[in-house]
């Protein structure tokens, strides 16, 4: 069994005007030692996901069905889902931990960074003495390139870089099986990202984590994921290992996506542009949500919702025409 499995999740936001359609029927599956990055444009729906999968919702959040299962310690499959929220506790660090987005500015300034790693380990696991817990805190920061010299300091005498590094520590501190990662690196200049990022694989891989990755930058995601999903309007519009995302991207979204931004490393390519704005979540186009963006979108695309299914083995769509190789190359001459 796969160590989480996420199906069919829904979560909507209640406000004035409406419901905000955020997560709208979201299933994945991830293995021991497995990365999925997600990846899609600002409010798609990628920091809504991981809240829900943790029950940290705000009060307009309301859950409306899917489970997240996971297996648990003694091989249990357990719905979090339904899980009281005391039981749920225990999940949270300790199953799947989180590092948000500028999740730099998490650090309480009054407390020294290492005493705010030695509660965190001493709140879930009440029979280690501090002295544990420090030495534990010490290794951490090994393996996160820190100096454990700097347990004393307060974060104001750390850099942005290091902050960012002290809280992959607290994140690991309760040794999750999962880490979800939420931009975790935007706030820091593209040099520290880049380092950042795969030391964290790095460190994943040692410990055969799990990992997820929130990105807006596909390139960013591709670099340190074992798999991608695109993700548009609330839904997963495609779903495969990175390679063939990038070999092989079968939706229109995913395609433009990949063609929309310069890359800075191979060959120099035409850029593709993605017309209009996404839909707004209040209420979300009927048929495919990315229809009316869609250069290849017919009155079909408009009117009915294609089914996410797996096209090929790994490899799962939402889309009546899943693009070929053939109409990928016609298009990037022609769009
Ligand atoms: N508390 C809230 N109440 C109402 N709507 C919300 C709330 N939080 C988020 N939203 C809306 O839900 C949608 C998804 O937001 P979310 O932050 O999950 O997207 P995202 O893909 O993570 O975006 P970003 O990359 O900008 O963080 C957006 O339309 C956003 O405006």
């Amino acid at each position: 069994m796969a160590l989480l499995e996420v199906k069919d999740l829904k979560m909507h936001y209640k406000t004035k005007m409406g419901y905000v359609k955020a997560v709208d029927g979201i299933s994945f599956t991830l293995d021991r030692g497995e990365s999925l990055g997600i990846v899609g444009e600002s409010g798609c729906g990628k920091t809504s996901v991981s809240m829900t999968m943790l029950r940290l919702l705000p009060e307009n959040g309301e859950f409306r069905g899917g489970s997240v299962f996971f297996e648990d310690d003694n091989g249990r499959k357990v719905d979090l889902v339904s899980l009281p929220e005391n039981e749920m506790r225990k999940y949270r660090w300790k199953g799947l931990a989180m590092v948000f987005q500028a999740a730099m500015n998490s650090l309480n300034p009054v407390y020294k960074v290492g005493d705010q790693i030695v509660e965190a380990i001493l709140t879930h696991y009440p029979e280690k003495t501090i002295d544990e817990a420090k030495e534990k805190v010490a290794e951490l920061f090994e393996l996160v390139g820190l100096d454990p010299k700097r347990m004393e300091q307060y974060p104001h005498q750390y850099s942005g870089g290091m902050k960012q590094r002290a809280v992959i520590a607290l994140a690991l501190s309760c040794d999750p099986k999962v880490i979800i990662a939420d931009e975790p690196t935007t706030a820091l200049d593209v040099i520290v990202q880049d380092k950042i990022l795969k030391e964290m694989k790095k460190i994943q891989e040692k410990l055969n984590m799990a990992m997820i990755y929130i990105s807006h930058d596909i390139a960013v995601i591709a670099e340190v994921s074992d798999k991608i999903a695109v993700m548009y309007a609330g839904k997963f519009v495609e779903l495969a290992d990175s390679i063939t995302i990038f070999k092989n991207p079968m939706h229109p979204y995913t395609f433009l996506l990949m063609n929309a931004f310069p890359s800075t490393i191979g060959e120099k390519k035409k850029l593709l542009t993605i017309p209009g704005e996404p839909p707004n979540l209040l209420n979300p186009p009927k048929g495919c949500r990315f229809a009316p963006r869609c250069p290849f979108a017919t009155e079909k695309c408009k009117e009915e919702e294609p089914e996410y299914r797996e096209i090929e083995k790994g490899h799962y769509v939402a889309c009546w025409y899943p693009l070929t190789k053939e109409v990928r190359d016609n298009a990037k001459n022609n769009l």
